[in-house]
């Protein structure tokens, strides 16, 4: 089966991604990582300018259907994960990179411009978790400010990291915005912003940051995954890439993620609950899949998905 596609420059030779944030803080962390055969690339947790310890704990909960983070962008600082892609990798490298103002997302942005990584760089604009920041993304006038100025000087694939939509307006209003721009992707989704979950037993909410509101993710944000992929796949230039991120718990979530679009797919919650060990899982699922119906090729069926 031909699993292999490229994107800004690099050859992922698998579709599966782990999603930022999860399993890929620390060096051991993405140490592990370039140990997992089937994954086609590794993702960093998103890097801010200074190292974050991130939200007062506990930040993240385990449902039976998904899960719900506050977790507040603890990382090691840009530095570290800057240093880390420019090291030999086997797989291709994303940065991924936050800020907590315009003004640092361009101070990142440039020292990324100057170094010598010439992998995929990724904007993360939908952080639900930042106490008091809001998701950039939800506000399209402030999108295009920050991508004009990144524009004016940022030369190497970029990507962008966006939050759900719900509404087809807004699905038309941001593709607007991103197809002015020389993108290599969108990866969507980040997690469904500010959900909650409520301990009846315990009459308590279950994460301590923001009065237990936090970004949700697994099974229950697949459909929400599947629209926003869809969506977008429809309304953006071609030469704009889509990886699919959100809810994929089997190999047909893997395949739907495709076929609504998506040319690579991240896997978060599901490897908290099953470990790294979910992607030969997956693999095999998309595999027998694709055998079942036919197909040798991801592009036999990306971006098929019928209408009634
Ligand atoms: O709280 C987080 O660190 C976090 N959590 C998320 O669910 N998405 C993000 O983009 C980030 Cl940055």
């Amino acid at each position: 089966l031909n699993f292999t596609s490229t994107l800004g420059g690099q050859t992922f030779n698998s579709p599966f991604l782990n999603a930022s944030g999860i399993h890929c803080q620390t060096a051991e962390e993405l140490a592990d990582l370039e140990g997992v055969k089937e994954l086609g690339g590794i993702v960093t947790k998103s890097a801010t300018l200074e190292a974050r310890a991130g939200n007062d704990k506990p930040r993240y909960y385990d449902l039976a259907y998904g899960s719900i983070n506050s977790m507040g962008l603890p990382n090691s600082g840009y530095n570290f994960y800057l240093d880390y892609v420019q090291k030999e990798h086997a797989k291709p490298t994303i940065l991924s990179v936050a800020g907590l103002s315009v003004a640092d997302v361009i101070k990142l942005l440039k020292e990324v411009q100057a170094s010598d990584y010439q992998g995929l760089t990724e904007l993360n604009l939908s952080c639900p978790n930042v106490i008091g920041e809001p998701q950039t993304a939800y506000d399209f006038e402030t999108t295009r400010k920050v991508l004009t100025e990144v524009f004016s000087f940022f030369t190497k694939p970029l990507g962008v990291k966006l939050p759900p939509y719900f509404d087809l307006v807004h699905f038309d209003q941001i593709a607007a915005v991103l197809n002015d721009f020389p993108l290599t992707h969108v990866n969507t989704i980040n997690s469904v912003g500010n959900g909650l979950v409520v301990d009846v037993e315990k009459e308590q909410v279950v994460t301590k940051p923001k009065g237990g509101f936090g970004g949700l993710g697994g099974a229950m944000v697949l459909p929400t995954a599947l629209a926003n992929v869809r969506a977008l796949r429809q309304r953006l230039n071609p030469s704009i890439a889509i990886l699919g991120t959100g809810g994929v718990t089997t190999g047909a979530d893997v395949f739907a993620h495709i076929l609504c679009g998506a040319q690579l797919v991240s896997v978060g919650t599901q490897v908290i609950k099953e470990g790294l060990g979910v992607y030969a899982r997956l693999e095999k699922e998309l595999s027998d899949i694709m055998e079942a119906k036919g197909y040798t090729s991801l592009e036999d069926f990306r971006g098929k998905l019928q209408v009634m």
